[in-house]
């Protein structure tokens, strides 16, 4: 009895529907069975919105919880007024990426932050990579003609060649690549586990990996400084323009070494395991749809038969692949890679459309998954079908890249790497996937359990 006394949410929370379920697990363990099935968190939202409505709250995750859906929330939640709400998350992922990073920076502090990113990761910015992606995705599949593939695997080892290359010229193979691949392996899993900091334990790994990165990026640092290695990427423009002691402008506006080594992280954790997703699920998607694939297929054709023999893909063609960016876009709606996003309320707020007080202090999810399944805005949602995508849809109804302030700054990079990538993938091959299995890997990131194998002929 005394349990259930003390299981009751917050005062003001009491107002907004929805069933906290058991004491301390709250509804934790259907959401997580939910999860990892292969619609995902959809039917769990689904049912509470039925009962509920477009707001309810929850216990899930040891937090008390409320979920919202819908384009109302979206636009509220994604573009509300400056500082209203917080980016949320977990303790682990907090401790591991450091105070300084761009995910844990609010107002003034997060506006600058994103200005130095912004440059960089701009079409005109990544013109630069161009070569060294194309001939990395080349290199890749070399490999795959006649085999057996992991598709998330390879797309997995292609993306942090490609971040590693463009953050700080890492070469693509050799030993510091490898210590590289081990320790963000570490990092990426210790963002989703249980907080305790224990010899042994993911979290421990996870930091002591962060510290072995970080160490590396020192030594980068100082290496540049000392003027022995000129190179022309990401954290040789930070160096150069932003960081404290150079002559240009007052250090109060600088970044110091640590803010560096934070937000270079933090690109490296936001934009390796969703690109590699991304890219996983498409070559899933165009195994499952043959008319999508044909038809990718003739848009790559056409430009490899409007180009003089021998040539290789331009950086004109790959910004010039309407069909390939149609096919991304279907791709992140049906996967919903980010199946929600997690916000902190700054302060108390009201909904306009929907009639509850959010209070300071509360954890608020947009639920991505349902606004992507939406009826209404997709018809037929089940079905994979790029041509949603021939006229714009209404605003906030695709959040693929999310919205507003906090939309995805990587964007521009991740659909670089997947047009060119999948450009050499259809004019070369057809595969066959060899299992069909439809269930999600556990975690935060949507991305097939079985890695996608697949059987690679030449075509
Ligand atoms: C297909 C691949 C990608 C997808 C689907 C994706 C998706 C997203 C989404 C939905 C958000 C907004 C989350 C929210 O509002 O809570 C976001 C934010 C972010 N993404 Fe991406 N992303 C991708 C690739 C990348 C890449 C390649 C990078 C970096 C190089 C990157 C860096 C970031 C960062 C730093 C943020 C946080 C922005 C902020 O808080 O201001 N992403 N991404």
């Amino acid at each position: 009895f005394g349990l259930v006394y003390i299981w009751s949410s917050p005062k003001e929370m009491e107002g907004i529907p929805g069933s906290l379920g058991w004491p301390i697990i709250g509804e934790s363990l259907s959401f997580l069975s939910d999860f990892s099935s292969p619609s995902g968190i959809f039917s769990f939202m689904n049912k509470r919105q039925q009962r509920y409505g477009k707001v309810f709250k929850t216990f899930v995750l040891g937090r008390f919880t409320v979920f919202m859906t819908g384009r109302e929330a979206s636009k509220i939640l994604l573009t509300g007024k400056d500082g209203m709400v917080s980016l949320n998350l977990f303790y682990t992922g907090q401790q591991v990426l450091g105070p300084t990073s761009l995910l844990q920076a609010n107002g003034e502090a997060h506006k600058r932050l994103r200005r130095l990113i912004a440059e960089p990761l701009s079409i005109d910015g990544l013109k630069k990579y161009f070569h060294f992606i194309n001939s990395q995705a080349i290199e890749t599949l070399d490999q795959w003609s006649g085999r057996r593939v992991l598709v998330l695997d390879e797309a997995s080892s292609f993306t942090l060649k490609v971040i590693g290359n463009m953050i700080m010229s890492l070469e693509p193979s050799g030993e510091e690549q490898e210590m590289f691949r081990a320790n963000f392996k570490l990092i990426s899993s210790s963002f989703a586990s249980l907080p305790f900091k224990i010899p042994g334990t993911a979290f421990y790994c996870g930091i002591k990996a962060r510290d072995r990165m970080y160490a590396m990026i020192d030594s980068i640092i100082a290496r540049r400084r000392n003027g022995e290695v000129i190179q022309q990427d990401f954290l040789e423009s930070l160096i150069m323009k932003h960081s404290r002691g150079t002559d240009t402008g007052d250090d109060e506006n600088k970044l110091t070494d640590q803010q560096m080594k934070d937000n270079i992280l933090t690109l490296l954790v936001a934009g390796h395991d969703t690109t590699t997703a991304a890219l996983t699920w498409l070559i899933k998607f165009l195994g499952e749809n043959p008319a999508v694939l044909e038809q990718l297929r003739d848009e790559h054709r056409r430009i490899q038969a409007n180009r003089r023999d021998g040539t290789d893909l331009t950086w004109l063609e790959v910004n010039n692949m309407p069909y390939t960016a149609k096919v991304i876009s279907e791709t992140l709606r049906m996967a919903t890679i980010l199946p929600w996003f997690s916000r902190k309320a700054a302060q108390d707020f009201e909904i306009d459309g929907i009639s509850y007080n959010i209070k300071k202090g509360w954890s608020v999810n947009l639920d991505v998954v349902s606004i992507h399944h939406d009826p209404g805005t997709f018809p037929d949602p089940q079905n994979f079908d790029p041509s949603r995508f021939d006229a714009p849809v209404k605003p906030f109804s695709f959040l693929g890249f999310g919205s507003g302030p906090r939309m995805c700054p990587g964007m521009n990079l991740a659909k670089l790497e997947i047009s060119i990538f999948i450009h050499h993938l259809v004019c070369r091959y057809k595969w066959r996937p060899l299992k069909r299995d439809d269930s999600v890997q556990p975690t935060l990131v949507r991305m097939p359990k079985n890695k996608y194998p697949i059987m690679v002929e030449p075509l």
